[in-house]
């Protein structure tokens, strides 16, 4: 049985790589300092599909990022092919058609996390892509509807995390992207934190890519990214 006090299951490394060879390399380079990766759109569609289910059966924790996102036919029998691949995790965005979906296609392993409102969106860009609230009160509101239909987790950055636990309540999970170490480059990401500011708030696992996979020592960034998650 994994040890759920693990610090390390915390942490969700995001495998934003090219190929499956670069993947597993990181994954070598890592050892056992990590336990969760995420497979996302880039490798996704490059290999890493196949790569999710060796990983999963080879004892890793398996997040599969695909922000789904269609029509409530399309999403559940996606939600169901994805359900055989040994994953933990699936992400759809958080519209109420999508979310009721991915639950009526999840397999009994399977835990969808409903996308909220992306941490690269400041209110501005909340403002100009249509929605009329401010990004904080949006990701309370998807976070509502997304626990009304059985939705098993939240995706949002840190800075909501604990108005969305009052949501969801503590069985709910709150994954929470957009972390950087104090003075990494935030990059495209708008709403940020540090890992321990992310803890402090009551999150259950961080996911972070670039201050991982492009750093000289990717196995101490990530020890020191979990030293924080303690
Ligand atoms: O669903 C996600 O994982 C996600 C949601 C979100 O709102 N923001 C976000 O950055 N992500 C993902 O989290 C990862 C963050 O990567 P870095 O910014 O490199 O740490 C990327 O793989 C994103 O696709």
């Amino acid at each position: 049985m994994p040890n759920p006090t693990d610090s390390r299951d915390r942490l969700i490394v995001a495998l934003d790589l090219p190929s499956v060879a670069e993947a597993e390399a990181l994954i070598d380079r890592i050892g056992d300092a990590a336990t969760f990766y995420k497979i996302g759109y880039r490798l996704g569609y490059s290999g890493g599909l196949a790569l999710a289910e060796r990983l999963a059966k080879a004892g890793l924790k398996v997040f599969i990022d695909l922000k789904l996102h269609d029509i409530g036919n399309t999403v559940e029998e996606g939600v169901r092919a994805v359900s055989g691949l040994g994953a933990r995790f699936l992400t759809v965005h958080a519209y109420p058609q999508t979310m009721a979906a991915a639950v009526r296609g999840r397999g009994p392993d399977l835990k969808i996390l409903a996308v909220t409102v992306l941490t690269s969106y400041d209110d501005a860009d909340a403002t100009e892509a249509g929605y009329g609230l401010p990004v904080a009160a949006l990701v309370a509101k998807r976070a509502a509807q997304a626990r009304e239909i059985g939705i098993d987790g939240i995706v949002c950055s840190a800075a909501e995390a604990a108005s969305v636990r009052g949501i969801v309540g503590p069985d709910g999970l709150i994954v929470t992207p957009g972390i950087r170490p104090a003075g990494a480059e935030a990059g495209d990401q708008k709403r940020v934190m540090t890992p321990g500011q992310a803890r402090a708030a009551g999150i259950d696992h961080v996911v972070v890519g670039r201050p991982i996979t492009g750093a000289a020592d990717p196995r101490a960034v990530v020890q020191s990214i979990v030293s924080e998650l303690a």
